[in-house]
């Protein structure tokens, strides 16, 4: 972008309305799904607490920013979250970048995550797919490729849950966030996780 193509900088009052309406479209919609999403996300977490106590793992995908809050979640795992504890078993299938380019060359960008969730997904395993769609198709093959393989998935997608929300079966999770927005729908997400990983804590070691 040229200079030419700049508009005129808006003075600072503007841009201190976009921040608080940002701000308050975010509260609103975070406000909006609490009573609805509590017992959805508990159910979730008891899922990959299951898995983790027995000796499973958890699998994570998405797209973009969704690519970040699956690496996010996997960090949290592996490392810590808030409490001291031995690392959990997560894999980011967003972060290696020989594979994902070799499978996205050889055969389709659709394929990104499924082929790695055949190859080493579990039966037991839980796989977190997130899109804010619904609808990408590297994230719905992995759930079909998850289903082959008796993984339970977990869906943390929005709107009105896309192609995603037909898909889920049997002890699947679906957590959408109602919403129109993409950049609102992924600051949800953002507090699921943690939500996520503070039940897992909970529900692996007790009252902190
Ligand atoms: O973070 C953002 C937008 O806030 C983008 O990077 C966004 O994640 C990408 O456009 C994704 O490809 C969108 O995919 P999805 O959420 O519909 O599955
Ligand atoms: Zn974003």
């Amino acid at each position: 972008m040229t200079k030419s193509n700049l508009q005129t900088v808006p003075d600072s009052i503007t841009l201190i309305q976009r921040v608080k309406n940002n701000f308050q479209e975010s509260i609103l919609t975070t406000r909006n799904c609490m009573e609805e999403l509590a017992p959805i996300i508990a159910q979730a977490a008891a899922h990959m607490s299951q898995a983790l106590l027995t000796d499973r793992k958890i699998l994570i995908c998405g797209n973009g920013g969704s690519a970040a809050d699956a690496q996010h979640f996997s960090a949290e795992l592996l490392n810590r979250f808030e409490r001291e504890r031995p690392g959990l078993p997560a894999i980011a299938l967003t972060t290696d970048t020989s594979t994902i380019t070799a499978i996205g060359n050889d055969y389709h960008f659709d394929d990104i995550f499924s082929k790695q969730v055949r190859a080493l997904g579990q039966a037991g395993d839980v796989l977190l797919g997130i899109s804010t769609s619904g609808n990408s198709r590297n994230v719905i093959r992995a759930i079909e490729a998850a289903h082959e393989r008796g993984i339970t998935c977990v869906a943390l997608n929005g709107r009105e849950g896309g192609e995603i929300t037909g898909l889920l079966s049997g002890h699947d999770v679906n957590i959408c966030v109602p919403g129109s927005s993409t950049a609102r729908i992924q600051e949800v997400h953002g507090i699921v996780i943690h939500c996520l990983c503070d039940l897992i804590d909970y529900q692996l070691l007790g009252q902190g």
